[in-house]
């Protein structure tokens, strides 16, 4: 099986809060030579991982993965809005794969996503109904979360199922290192907003309007130092980066969430998704990483990376 994987981090903010032209210009050209390496690998079959921040998935039935066999995006944050391109039958191929392997996946025969899944298909390959695609929601924000460990096991049963396919096969990541975005959280929450993050009502434009100012207004503070999120961590972020281009994958069992949390803030669960794609990745063979960038961007409140690895 020829196989390989793209790492991604995503920010709504991305276009609307954005740094130094110098970062900028340096994000751009690791994300071009994503796109490049994407371009030349051809892929015909790509499984993305994602989060997802309670626009498809909330308290009433909240799995800590799923994967779909058909996909809508919400169109949050400007990102492009409609029905993903979902290869139905290598999406129930992986997902029979997976429970066959003793992994008890989630599936939905109708999944709403957001940006997580949205920006990447957008950056990587034009638009989110450009490639085939089996998408695979991680649950990265959303307490109690369930052990690395199980993560791994994911990524590694869907690589394993994917490589019964006989296709190339691209594992895409979509999730910032270390951040601390101002994502809602259940516990001690009042209770209009629990009650939203049980129940998953649709927002009204003007609700959704509201909430991403808020979070955009946050990145401004944040860039500017006044805030009391917890800082990005590039020693943490690195780490994770290290361990994945070595391919020391089981490392990653001992990093328990509240340890995840400390070091790199509420939405460093979203490392789950890069956990998962390059377990998926070693799952089909030894691998080497080709690329890798790292910088911290306080305006998109993300630690901040692109790498790119191939199956050898
Ligand atoms: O509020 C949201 O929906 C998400 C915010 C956010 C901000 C910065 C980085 C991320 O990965 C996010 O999801
Ligand atoms: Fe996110």
């Amino acid at each position: 099986m020829t196989a390989a994987a793209v790492g991604l981090s995503h920010s709504p903010l991305i276009g609307r809060n954005d740094p130094e032209p110098e970062v900028l210009a340096r994000v751009d050209r690791a994300v071009a030579g994503a796109r490049d390496f994407v371009r030349d690998f051809d892929p015909d079959l790509v499984v993305l991982y994602a989060p997802d921040h309670y626009n498809g998935f909330f308290y009433r039935e909240m799995p800590p993965f799923c994967l779909a066999t058909e996909a809508h995006a919400v169109g949050d944050f400007g990102s492009e809005a409609g029905p993903l391109s979902v290869d139905v039958d290598a999406a129930k191929a992986l997902a029979q794969g997976v429970l066959d392997r003793g992994v008890d996946l989630t599936v939905s025969a109708r999944m709403t996503v957001d940006h997580g899944f949205a920006q990447p298909l957008e950056v990587l390959f034009g638009g989110i109904d450009q490639v085939p695609v089996v998408p695979v929601f991680v649950n990265g924000v959303a307490t109690p979360l369930c052990p690395v460990s199980r993560i791994r096991a994911l990524g590694t049963a869907v690589g394993e199922a994917a490589a019964g396919l006989g296709l190339r096969v691209l594992f895409v990541a979509s999730g910032g290192l270390s951040h601390d975005p101002p994502v809602p959280v259940l516990e001690g929450a009042p209770p209009p907003v629990a009650d939203a993050l049980i129940e998953g009502r649709p927002p009204t434009p003007e609700q959704r309007a509201r909430g991403e100012r808020r979070v955009v207004q946050a990145g401004r503070d944040y860039a500017a130092g006044s805030s009391g999120m917890i800082p990005i961590n590039p020693d943490w972020d690195n780490r994770l980066l290290d361990h994945l281009e070595r391919g020391e994958l089981t490392e990653f069992d001992s990093w328990t969430v509240e340890w995840m949390a400390k070091e790199g803030g509420g939405s460093a669960h979203e490392v789950r998704a890069w956990i998962a794609a390059f377990a998926s990745l070693a799952a089909t063979g030894p691998y080497a990483m080709t690329s890798r960038f790292y910088e911290a961007v306080p305006a998109w409140i993300a630690g901040f990376a692109v790498a790119t690895a191939q199956g050898r």
